[in-house]
């Protein structure tokens, strides 16, 4: 009996003790990170759990704690989907994109800046955090101009564009409205809405939001949460690690399609623009940005 008791008091000492460890080894991450801009870009995908959500917003406020200023730059693809569906409006997508005619456009904003919005600001404020929601719009935040989509027509062989209505890249970022809301230790919660020069409204794909705020703001990483384990290669295993033109080519050679290619693209460019490296993380995984951003377990896939 007395030998019982003391084994369960020595397992219960053991896991305390590596409930401080784990502490304890976030110290030199928490250090790195310490002051720099973290971009997070939670995908529609990741937020479809009630629970999951909670906890992204609870780790989110955690980093803000520590000292990391993080901005969330959110997407909201199936939502706009299912908002577009209930009113009966059709929608297709190339390369990843939705082609976005005048009224799809008032609904990507209509559900972006609004719901999802409002949605991640509130449960960031409801996990004790300070957050305030925006979009391209304010502050000038995302100048957009109208997206020269190109494709390959394979029977001419020659590059074609294709019209997608109102998709927009940014054109400028004006990321003072950002630094004053930082100051004031405020989590900025960014929707990929633009606004052009003309002042016509713009849907931008959010990873590629992400990725221009990233560069922007001269972050030290940019998160991607998606609904894979990161990118895949032909044979169905996790890519851990992939350089540029490594990059490049997985999107030549047609190993990475739909949706994937503009977080590629993303990816690339905002390497290119003096992100120190961008990760592809499974937005499915509890507690994710913690895993990625204060432990050794990174996961997914990093590009630098
Ligand atoms: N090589 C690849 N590796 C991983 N995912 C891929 C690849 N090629 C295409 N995809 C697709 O890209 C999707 C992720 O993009 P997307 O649906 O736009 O996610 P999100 O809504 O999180 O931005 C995956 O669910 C997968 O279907
Ligand atoms: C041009 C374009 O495709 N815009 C996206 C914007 C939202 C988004 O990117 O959301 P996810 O990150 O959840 O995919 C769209 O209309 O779905």
């Amino acid at each position: 009996m007395g030998e019982k008791i003391k084994d369960t008091t020595e397992a219960l000492n053991e896991a305390w003790l590596d409930r401080a460890r784990i502490l304890s080894e976030a110290l030199p991450y928490m250090q790195r990170y310490d002051k720099r801009t973290v971009v997070v870009k939670y995908g529609g995908h990741a937020m479809g759990d009630a629970g999951l959500a909670a906890k992204f917003a609870r780790d989110i406020v955690l980093l803000k704690q520590a000292g990391v200023n993080p901005i969330v730059v959110h997407g909201g693809g199936p939502q706009i989907g299912s908002m577009l569906k209930r009113l009966n409006i059709e929608s297709e997508f190339a390369s990843g994109l939705r082609i976005t005619d005048k009224s799809t456009v008032e609904i990507v904003e209509m559900v972006l800046a609004g719901s999802i919005n409002k949605q991640i600001v509130g449960a960031l404020n409801q996990a004790g955090g300070r957050a305030v929601g925006l979009c391209g719009k304010d502050g000038n935040l995302i100048v957009a101009r109208k997206l020269e989509h190109k494709i390959h027509d394979p029977e001419s062989n020659i590059e074609k564009l294709l019209d997608l209505g109102f998709v927009g890249e940014p054109h400028r970022v004006n990321p003072e409205i950002l630094q004053t809301i930082i100051a004031s230790d405020i989590i900025p919660v960014i929707a990929p809405i633009g606004v052009s020069e003309e002042g016509d409204t713009y849907n931008i794909n959010a990873d590629t939001a992400a990725g221009a705020i990233a560069g922007a703001m001269n972050a030290k990483r940019l998160l991607l949460l998606t609904d894979v384990r990161g990118v895949l290669g032909k044979d169905g295993k996790l890519i851990q690690r992939l350089s540029v033109a490594e990059a490049e080519a997985l999107m030549k050679d047609g190993t990475i399609s739909g949706g994937m290619i503009p977080k590629l693209e993303t990816c690339i460019e905002s390497v290119e623009k003096g992100v120190e490296a961008v990760v592809i993380v499974d937005g499915r995984v509890p507690h994710v940005v913690l895993l990625e951003l204060l432990t050794e377990h990174g996961a997914g896939t990093l590009i630098e």
